[in-house]
C-alpha cells in the first residue's frame, strides 16, 4: 500500500520527536533503546487506525505509541470532554499496548453500568495496581468474577448495612462534636483561620478505625496516626502518579520501571505489616481467646470470622483493610473539604442552611435520624458531589470479553471510562453547571434522586457509580457529609481568613481522583443563637 508524503512527514517528526525525549530521559541507556522511534519507522506504516474492524472513532493510532504521544498522560476530566466533543460521546484511545475507551453521555453511561453491568463489571489492571491489590487480592480493583462476589458479600454485612449506620451512628457524631468543640476551644481558627484539613482527617480515621478495629487515635501527634497517614498518602502518590505510564503502556520500556516498582513494593509491604502487626494480629488473638457467647464488637471480627471459616484468607483480609483506607478516607475528605470551601464561597446558601438547620433543630444538636428532615443540607451535599466529584470517572471500569457499546465493537480488556464529571456538568443538560447553587435540587432538578440512592436512577449524577461496581459505602458517604456540613454551619460562620476574597478551589487530579489544590484555610466564627 502507497503511503502519503504528508504521513510519512509526520511519522519521521514523530520519531525523532520520540527519540529525542527518550534520549533526555535516559541518558545512559544503550543506542538500542533511545532510537527506538527510529526503528519504529521501519514498522509496516499501516497499523494506523481502527484496524479495520468497528471500534470507536478516535485519533489515529501511530504504531507503539498508539496515541499517547497526541494526547499525553493527563487524561482529566476536562481534556476527556475536549477529545469528546471532536469525536464523540464514545471513543477510543490507543495508549501504547492499553486499550482506552470513554463514555460521555448518560445513555451510554447506563449501558456500560446498567444494562450491561455483567460485561463491563471487570476492573483493569496496570504494573502499580498489581502490586499493592497483589494482582487482584482485593475487591475494589479486582475483577469482575467468584472472587469479587465473595468479598462484596463479607464485606458488605459489617460496613455496608443500614444496621451498620444505626450502630455507629452516635458514634460519627461524638467524633464530630469533638472537632466542634476543639475549633471553639481554638483562638487561630476564630480569628486567621486553620486549615481544617487536617483535624476533619483525624476524625475520619476514628471514624473508619473505630469501626473496622474499635481502635481510635488520641491526637494528630499519635505516632500510629502519622504513620497510617503517611503510609496512605504515599501509596495513593505512587498509585495516582503518571510516572509510570510509559512503562505501562509499552512493554519493551518495563525495564526502566524496575526502581520505581520496587519502590512500591517495598512500601506495600511495610504499610500491610503496619496494619497487620497494628490492628489484624490483635482482633485476631482477641477472636482466639473469645468465648462464642460474646458478641462480635467491629467488623474486623465479622471479616475475620470468615476467615477462621475458610472462606477467605489472611491475605484477604489485609486487603480488606487497604481497600477501606484507599476507598473511604480520603474521598469523604475532599469532598468535605470541597463542601466547607464553597460553602465559605456562598455566604447566601451558607446563610439559608443555618436557617434551616436553626429552623428544624432550634437549640438541640444535628443527628444522623434528622437528615431526612433537612432538604437544603441534602441539596447542598449534592451540589457538591455534581460541581466536584472525588472521582469524577469513577473507577475505571473493563470488559473481560469482546463487546459491543453503542454500535461499536470493544475490543476484550479495554479500559472504559464514564466521564462523570462531564454527566453532571455538560451546560446541555443543567443549567449553568459551573455554579454552585444547591438551590438547583428543589427547583428544576427536585427529581434528581442518584446521590441519596434508593429512588430511580438518574444517570446525569452519579458520583458513586451505579450498578454491580458502584460504591456500596455511599450509605455512609452521605451521612457523614451531611452532617459534619450540617453540625459545622449550625454552630460557626465559615468565611475565608482575613484579608482573602474567595478561598481558592482550584482543581488538581491524578490517575483518577480529583482534589482542592491547596487545603484551605478557613476562618470558624462561633454563632451561639438562632439566626
Ligand atoms: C464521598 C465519598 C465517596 C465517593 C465519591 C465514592 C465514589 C466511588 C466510586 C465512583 C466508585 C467506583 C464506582 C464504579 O466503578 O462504577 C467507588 C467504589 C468503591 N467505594 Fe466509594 N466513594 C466514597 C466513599 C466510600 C466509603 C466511605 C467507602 C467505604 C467505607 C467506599 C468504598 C468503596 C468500595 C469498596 C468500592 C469498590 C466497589 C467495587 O468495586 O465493587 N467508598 N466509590
Amino acid at each position: 500500500m502507497a503511503i502519503s508524503m504528508a504521513k510519512l512527514a509526520t511519522f519521521t517528526v514523530l520519531a525523532l520527536a520520540s527519540t529525542y525525549l527518550l534520549k533526555s530521559l535516559f541518558p545512559d541507556q544503550p543506542p538500542l533503546v533511545t532510537s527506538l522511534p527510529l526503528l519504529i519507522l521501519l514498522f509496516p506504516f499501516f497499523s494506523f487506525g481502527s484496524g479495520g474492524s468497528n471500534v470507536p472513532p478516535g485519533p489515529i493510532a501511530f504504531p507503539v505509541f498508539g496515541n499517547w504521544l497526541q494526547v499525553g498522560n493527563d487524561l482529566n476530566h476536562r481534556n476527556l470532554v475536549g477529545m469528546a466533543k471532536k469525536y464523540g460521546n464514545v471513543f477510543l484511545l490507543r495508549l501504547g499496548v492499553r486499550n482506552l475507551v470513554v463514555v460521555s453521555d448518560p445513555e451510554l453511561a447506563t449501558e456500560v453500568l446498567h444494562t450491561q453491568s455483567v460485561e463491563f463489571g471487570s476492573r483493569p489492571r496496570n504494573l502499580v495496581w498489581d502490586i499493592f491489590t497483589d494482582n487482584g487480592k482485593d475487591m475494589v480493583f479486582t475483577e469482575y468474577g467468584d472472587h469479587w462476589r465473595k468479598m462484596r458479600r463479607i464485606m458488605t454485612l459489617p460496613f455496608f448495612t443500614n444496621k451498620v449506620v444505626q450502630q455507629y451512628r452516635e458514634m460519627w457524631e461524638e467524633e464530630m462534636d469533638m472537632v466542634l468543640r476543639d475549633l471553639r476551644a481554638d483562638r487561630a481558627a476564630q480569628t486567621e483561620g486553620i486549615v481544617v484539613r487536617r483535624r476533619l482527617q483525624l476524625m475520619l480515621y476514628n471514624i473508619m478505625y473505630r469501626m473496622m478495629f474499635d481502635a481510635r487515635f488520641e491526637s494528630v501527634s499519635d505516632p500510629l496516626f502519622q504513620q497510617a497517614t503517611r503510609f496512605n498518602s504515599e501509596r495513593s502518590r505512587l498509585a495516582q502518579s503518571f510516572e509510570y505510564n510509559y512503562g505501562d503502556f509499552i512493554p519493551i520500556l518495563r525495564p526502566f520501571l524496575k526502581g520505581y516498582l520496587n519502590k512500591c513494593r517495598d512500601l506495600q509491604s511495610r504499610r500491610l505489616a503496619f496494619f497487620n502487626d497494628n490492628y489484624v494480629e490483635k482482633r485476631r488473638k482477641l477472636m482466639a481467646a473469645r468465648d462464642g457467647s460474646s458478641k462480635l464488637r467491629c467488623a474486623m471480627d465479622y471479616i475475620l470470622e470468615a476467615e477462621m471459616t475458610g472462606e477467605i484468607s489472611s491475605e484477604n483480609v489485609i486487603y480488606i483493610v487497604e481497600n477501606i483506607n484507599v476507598a473511604a478516607i480520603e474521598t469523604t475528605l475532599w469532598s468535605m473539604e470541597w463542601a466547607i470551601a464553597e460553602l465559605a464561597n456562598h455566604p447566601n446558601a451558607q446563610k439559608r442552611l443555618r436557617k434551616e438547620l436553626w429552623d428544624v433543630l432550634g437549640d438541640q444538636p444535628l443527628t444522623e435520624t434528622n437528615l431526612p428532615r433537612l432538604p437544603y443540607l441534602q441539596a447542598v451535599v449534592k451540589e457538591t458531589l455534581r460541581l466536584h466529584s472525588p472521582i469524577p470517572l469513577l473507577v475505571p471500569h473493563m470488559n473481560l470479553d469482546e463487546a459491543k457499546l453503542g454500535g461499536f465493537d470493544i475490543p476484550k480488556r479495554t479500559k472504559v471510562i464514564v466521564n462523570a464529571w462531564w454527566l453532571g456538568n455538560n451546560p446541555e443538560w443543567w443549567s449553568k453547571p459551573e455554579e454552585f447553587r444547591p438551590e438547583r435540587f428543589l427547583e428544576e432538578e427536585r427529581e434528581v434522586e442518584a446521590v441519596v440512592g434508593g429512588g430511580k436512577v438518574d444517570f446525569r449524577l452519579i458520583p458513586f457509580g451505579v450498578g454491580r461496581r458502584s460504591c456500596p459505602g455511599i450509605i455512609l458517604a452521605l451521612p457523614l457529609l451531611g452532617l459534619i456540613v450540617g453540625k459545622l454551619v449550625k454552630e460557626f460562620e465559615m468565611v475565608p481568613p482575613p484579608g482573602v476574597e474567595k478561598i481558592d478551589v482550584t482543581e488538581k487530579g491524578g490517575q483518577f481522583s480529583l482534589h482542592i489544590a491547596k487545603h484551605s484555610t478557613i476562618a470558624f466564627h462561633p454563632i451561639n443563637k438562632a439566626p
